[in-house]
């Protein structure tokens, strides 16, 4: 049965913080369970936040990261290596810190290196297929983070566009995004669905709208937040200014969360 829950801070770098101890803490639980964890990772300012935040905390190195693959939500489809892609954004907030084979990260193509951006929608889809349980189109995603913009797009799922509807693929092209660049590659909702947990991170009054549609069950095609449902747990970890248009009961206020959560050792 999944539930949502929506946990407040009181600024964005304590939102980040916390976010990344419990991403380290929760990590520790998955990698008790099983061989390799799968993490879904997200661009946006909130995202790299986040991982700036996991790589500075002080239980990073407790985590056997040779166990951990990195995918992302979506990709800006620029050139490997621009500043603008989500994998440079996240490789310099944390991954290039890591002690991590190369192969743990899984980036989507970059123009050039298939014929068509749809041809790099269907190389990223038999990436995933490879490394998916036999009979499987992608593997368990343990957790997804995503941001949330503030028209509710996540990922590139876009409001009134053509991917957020699709409900047959599992990476699509975006080729007119009004997020800047026009061009990119994207997870489609339903296999962000399929993670067992999905959080999303929110900051600024500028998501106040977005997060209240959102928990006013929208419709998702018109404010993709709404249609995100992981399979155990979704939890939205916004600050104080993105959660003005939550009813109070729907909150929870947590303060970041002190050292007492320790990250448990798995290297
Ligand atoms: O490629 C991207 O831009 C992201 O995947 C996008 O979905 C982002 O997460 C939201 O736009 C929120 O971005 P902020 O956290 O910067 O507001």
């Amino acid at each position: 049965m999944s539930e949502r829950r929506v946990r407040v801070y009181d600024d964005k770098q304590s939102l980040a913080d916390a976010v990344a101890a419990r991403f380290l803490k929760r990590l520790a639980e998955v990698l008790a369970e099983k061989p390799m964890a799968h993490i879904v990772l997200t661009g946006g300012t909130m995202g790299e936040t986040v991982l700036a935040s996991v790589a500075a905390a002080k239980g990073r190195d407790k985590v056997d990261w040779s166990r951990v693959t990195f995918w992302w939500g979506d990709e800006r489809y620029l050139p490997s290596g621009d500043p603008e892609r989500n994998e440079t954004q996240s490789r310099r907030a944390l991954l290039d810190e890591l002690d991590l084979p190369g192969a743990n990260i899984k980036a989507y193509p970059a123009p050039g290196e298939h014929p068509t951006i749809e041809a790099a929608a269907d190389a990223y889809a038999a990436e995933l297929a490879a490394a998916a349980p036999a009979g499987e189109a992608y593997p368990v995603f343990d957790l997804t983070f995503l941001g949330v913009g503030p028209d509710g797009h996540v990922a590139s799922l876009f409001p009134d566009h053509e991917a957020v509807r699709d409900r047959e693929h599992v990476v699509l092209a975006e080729t007119a995004s009004p997020k800047p660049p026009p061009e990119r590659l994207t997870l489609t909702l339903p296999v962000i669905n399929s993670s067992e947990r999905v959080w999303l991170v929110l900051a600024g009054p500028d998501k106040a709208g977005a997060l209240g549609l959102t928990l006013a069950d929208a419709n998702p095609a018109d404010v993709p937040a709404a249609g995100v449902k992981g399979r155990m747990r979704t939890v939205f970890f916004v600050d104080a200014e993105a959660a003005a248009e939550v009813p109070e009961n729907l909150l929870t206020r947590e303060r970041f969360w002190t050292a007492a959560h320790e990250v448990p050792q798995t290297r």
